[in-house]
């Protein structure tokens, strides 16, 4: 694993790489001593992508090279970055590092070398149903993973699908993308208000012009794009671009006559024109459609997260390395410990004197006792064995806290809290989990 992003350099104090991509026409370019370049496989209206080479592990990967925007301007890139940064998720385009030059500024991706979903379309231009289902629930494994990390993309189009080596979906180019807390429940008018997307991708409360929810006009996005797959053409299309708006707005479109009863139920319910009344994640989950005769531990499989053992894992690994301080420190059980390890901005980290299982039990009880939804998942046995994540998340999925438990001896762990964002998560971290954590350890 590469090592985590770095925040984005500055032009100045940005360490020069071994070369610049526009140094040289012919020579081999390597950015960072470590990733040579590449062909160029796209160009976008704010970046070049190359594929490039990993010379350290001998991966590819993808380069997207933005021209520095020096000490101004530089916000829709950190923006991207930001978005980036709290994403990982199996159909989301992976952020490795950031490298800065003094002209450039350099994001290295995972690379979807399968080039553009919509390269798998047959010579009429479309997809059999069942092949249009298997990547539709990429799309809203993905989509549905990134809104409850409180990421909107806003602009999901054919072009920003693409494919990895095993023809997996990768979701890229958060270039329009936004953060918004998912608690939060009164977004800034200018968030709400923002144009964004691609005519005819766009929800019809954007053309409106209307406040927005924007996981519903992200959902309205994953409809055309599941219409254009299945039908090979646009389901709102004129050559007037008003009278596309018209259709738009009135949500006015006919399915094919080769579309399933069950396909036309399903993306009549994503693109209907009242956001109010539109389908939600959760019903396309349980669409028969979308299912397609998937078990429910088969489309739990499809759906499910980020691969929450590797992470736990990584964690793991990360705290590893702190505790060998820690030991050296001597800490006292009940100390509270964040900010000395850098517990960082939205965690908390603190020691207790409990075994780890029993640590994870009362993070479960408070969080049910709050009145949120609480997942379990137990670490693995080695390491010292114990220990897991415990996920808190509200009804619509939001995440409130993420709290991982680390298992340091028979009666001793450390917990670290990564609190979701907006008042709700706040209040569970300073009403309910901070307090749970603390008096066992005063008690000792
Ligand atoms: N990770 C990747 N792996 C392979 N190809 C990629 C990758 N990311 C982007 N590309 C290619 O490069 C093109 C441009 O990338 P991208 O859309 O991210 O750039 P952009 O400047 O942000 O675009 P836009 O103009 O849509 O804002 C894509 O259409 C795609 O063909």
């Amino acid at each position: 694993m590469p090592p985590a992003a770095s925040p984005v350099p500055p032009s100045a104090a940005a360490a020069a790489p071994a070369a610049d991509d526009s140094s040289a026409a012919n020579a081999v370019v390597v950015l960072g001593g470590r990733y040579e370049l590449g062909a160029m496989l796209g160009r976008g209206a704010s970046a070049k992508v190359y594929q490039a080479r990993d010379l350290v592990n001998g991966g590819d990967v993808a380069i997207k090279s933005f021209p520095n925007p020096g000490s101004g301007g530089g916000g829709a890139i950190e923006r991207e970055a930001a978005i980036l940064r709290r994403l990982r998720h199996r159909h989301v385009v992976r952020l490795h590092e950031i490298l800065g030059t003094r002209k450039k500024v350099h994001f290295v991706l995972d690379l979807a070398s399968g080039g553009e979903l919509f390269s798998l379309v047959d010579a009429s231009g479309r997809m059999a149903e069942p092949l249009a289902r298997r990547y539709f629930q990429q799309l809203i494994s993905a989509v549905r993973y990134c809104h409850s990390r409180g990421v909107f993309h806003r602009d999901i189009k054919p072009e920003n699908l693409l494919l990895d080596a095993n023809g997996s979906l990768k979701v890229a180019d958060f270039g329009l993308g936004t953060i918004i807390s998912p608690n939060h429940s009164n977004p800034p008018q200018q968030q709400q208000h923002t144009l964004c997307g691609t005519p005819a991708y766009v929800a019809p409360e954007i053309l409106a012009k209307q406040g927005y929810d924007p996981a519903k006009v992200d959902l309205w996005s994953c409809g055309v794009v599941l219409f254009v797959l299945a039908a090979g053409y646009l389901p709102f299309n004129d050559a007037s671009l008003v009278n596309m708006y018209r259709k738009i707005y009135a949500g006015r479109f006919r399915c094919p006559p080769w579309f399933s009863r069950e396909l036309r139920d399903l993306l009549r319910r994503i693109l209907d024109p009242n956001p109010a009344t539109r389908v939600s994640a959760d019903g396309i989950l349980s669409h028969p459609w979308f299912r397609g005769g998937a078990s429910e531990g088969e489309l739990a499989d499809l759906m499910r997260d980020e691969d929450e053992e590797e992470e736990f894992k990584e964690e793991e690994d990360m705290m590893g390395r702190e505790m060998t301080a820690f030991d050296i420190l001597g800490f006292s059980p009940g100390s509270d410990l964040s900010g000395m390890f850098g517990a960082g901005p939205g965690r908390e980290r603190v020691f207790v004197g409990e075994p780890a299982a029993k640590v994870m039990g009362r993070v479960e009880e408070v969080g049910r006792k709050a009145g949120f939804q609480v997942r379990k998942k137990e670490g693995k046995a080695g390491n010292g064995g114990g220990g897991g994540v415990v996920f808190v998340e509200s009804g619509n999925g939001g995440v409130v806290a993420k709290v991982i438990v680390f298992r340091i001896a028979e009666e001793v762990s450390v917990v670290e809290v990564a609190k979701g964002h907006g008042d709700e998560a706040a209040r569970f971290w300073k009403e309910w989990l901070e307090p749970a954590m603390k008096a066992p350890a005063a008690a000792l």
